[in-house]
């Protein structure tokens, strides 16, 4: 038959540059992985020392990492699936992510200089001098206070900022990160040509290219308008100068960008077909990886606990954030993290049960839903959402206790405590809770039944699990195939295995949305009195 009769088997290579590795993964095309490999930047690249992927100096303040370093992984990435049998010849597609926020700044001909790269030299001998700042800001970074209140302060307040970019200011976003280079760095940021985000700074090692900064990730910087999708000139002009040409122009998650690099066909024997599907960031990334559709959200449950929410007409706040979605036209993601999440379930574990998550989940399952009308809030650690600390209990008439009666009472109290908080902040920006969507879980504390089953009826939705230890990586390899292919996301996941873990109870929502009402009473008593410290 002829040639087009049978064609060549599509793979899919989807990539993750997270804070301290950079993974890969292929995906056939019925969406099942072959070939895996990762290289962990402390263990692997030791000669940068950095510790979980970062340097920090200033005592804490300044998180950074060698841009360098990225570069040198991904060769020896590359080496590694190869040497896993990976066969880059049969790639149709190639999409990758990274950890949001961080910022990398091509000096004056880096463009040039990516498009001429040698085949038979590694990457980072020939790009060891192409970055204008050679230590790119990271997530982790907490030093631009300062440029944080000024954009909020120029653009009418952090709910107006909100409203324009999904977010209020935050330190390790991008904006203010160019700020502190455009104030202190100003030499560096003149002779800069390019200011990428991780993302679209990995996809254009694979594009031979500057690639684009694709919406989704591009709403992580507080300088993009999710609105109109484009930069908010408002924004730009608070951050820096001609910082508009330095960013070049967004695009939609799903597009293809361009071709592999000569770089990569005549390294890696890629076809000189493969298309590029523009990169984004690794928390977009695994709402695609969780195969959240709409009315669903998926939820995290890690060290730190994240929710991921589909929004169709979102309501941006000054807590969490509000991204363009990576999969649909016209959709948004909601992103809310949470620091007291497995550590905190951990705590009660230990004083409570004994530390068995047998007894956890027997004294979970022995307690009725609802509590008795007991409430707890638990922040050993200072809370992101919301910024608050220290332990709080209510009894069924509303007085703040010291303790609950019992240990089953204090470990439903945490539970239902964590999910309440999760349920009212999702509802604020904008997710209808109980209208037939899903709760997809992932993380640790998935694999608890009596968790998962609390879970179900604070959200009255069915909750499925997916063992995606990589979603953000996997969700890479998924948008891949969906920019190749084009149409609706959801047809390139429809057969993506979901397992079902439990129901919500019939009683669920007459239990629990008067308790929603009376958590959301309580918390905003408590962030009140933090103020007033
Ligand atoms: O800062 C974050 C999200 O706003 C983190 O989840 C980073 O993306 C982790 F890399």
């Amino acid at each position: 038959p002829p040639a087009d009769m049978n064609p060549e088997p599509k793979n899919y290579l989807g990539l993750d540059f997270s804070t301290q590795q950079v993974k890969g993964i292929v995906i056939n095309d019925r969406l099942e992985v072959t070939h895996e490999a990762a290289v962990q930047f402390d263990n692997d690249l030791p000669e940068y020392r950095t510790h979980g992927g970062v340097q920090v100096r200033d005592d804490g303040g300044i998180v950074t990492s060698p841009t360098i370093m990225w570069v040198k992984a991904l060769d020896m990435l590359m080496d590694k699936l190869r040497v896993a049998g990976a066969d880059f010849s049969t790639i149709a597609a190639v999409s990758g992510s990274a950890q949001q926020h961080g910022s990398v700044y091509w000096r004056g001909g880096a463009n040039k200089t990516l498009g001429e790269l040698q085949g038979d030299r590694f990457l980072h001998d020939q790009l060891a001098l192409v970055f204008s700042l050679t230590d790119s800001p990271v997530w982790m970074d907490s030093s631009t206070t300062h440029q944080c209140r000024h954009l909020e302060e120029a653009l009418g307040g952090p709910q107006k900022l909100a409203e324009l970019t999904g977010s209020r200011a935050y330190e390790r976003f991008t904006g203010s990160q160019i700020a502190k280079v455009y104030q202190n760095r100003k030499e560096a940021y003149n002779n800069t040509e390019r200011i990428s985000l991780v993302s679209s700074f990995a996809c254009s090692l694979f594009l031979g290219k500057y690639a684009p900064i694709d919406l989704s990730d591009g709403s992580g910087m507080n300088l993009l308008d999710i609105t109109t999708k484009t930069w908010s000139q408002q924004c730009l002009d608070a951050c820096g100068g001609s910082l508009g040409e330095k960013l070049g122009d967004p695009v939609v998650s799903w597009k293809v960008v361009g071709s592999v690099s000569s770089y990569m066909v005549d390294r890696y024997t890629f076809s000189p077909d493969t298309a590029i599907v523009a990169f984004t960031g690794d928390n977009p990334a695994s709402l695609a990886g969780l195969c959240v559709e709409s009315g669903d959200l998926a939820v995290s449950l890690g060290t730190s606990d994240t929710l991921f929410l589909w929004l169709d007409t979102p309501r941006p706040r000054i807590e969490g954030h509000i991204f363009v979605s990576p999969i649909q036209e016209g959709a948004y993601m909601g992103l809310l993290c949470y620091k007291n999440g497995s550590l905190t379930r951990e705590r009660i574990r230990d004083s409570c049960c004994e530390g068995s998550w047998d007894i956890f989940s027997q004294l979970l399952d022995m307690t009725p839903r609802g509590n008795f009308g007991n409430i707890g809030m638990y922040y050993h650690l200072p809370e992101i959402t919301p910024g608050v600390e220290g332990l709080y209990r209510f009894n069924k008439t509303d007085e703040a206790v010291g303790r609950f009666a019992s240990n089953e009472v204090e470990v439903r109290a945490l539970i239902e405590g964590q999910f309440l908080a999760k349920r009212v902040h999702a509802e604020r920006l904008g997710f209808a809770t109980g209208i037939g969507g899903k709760v997809l879980a992932t993380g640790g504390a998935s694999n608890n039944k009596a968790i998962l089953q609390v879970l179900a009826d604070v959200f009255n939705a069915t909750v499925y699990t997916l063992d995606v230890a990589n979603s953000a990586c996997l969700g890479s390899a998924y948008r891949a195939k969906h920019g190749l292919a084009g149409g609706r996301y959801q047809d390139i996941i429809k057969n993506q295995l979901l397992k079902l873990a439990c129901k919500p109870n019939s009683d669920a929502n007459e239990i629990y949305t008067p308790m929603v009402m009376r958590f959301q009473a309580f918390e905003s008593s408590i962030v009140e009195q933090q103020k007033k410290k």
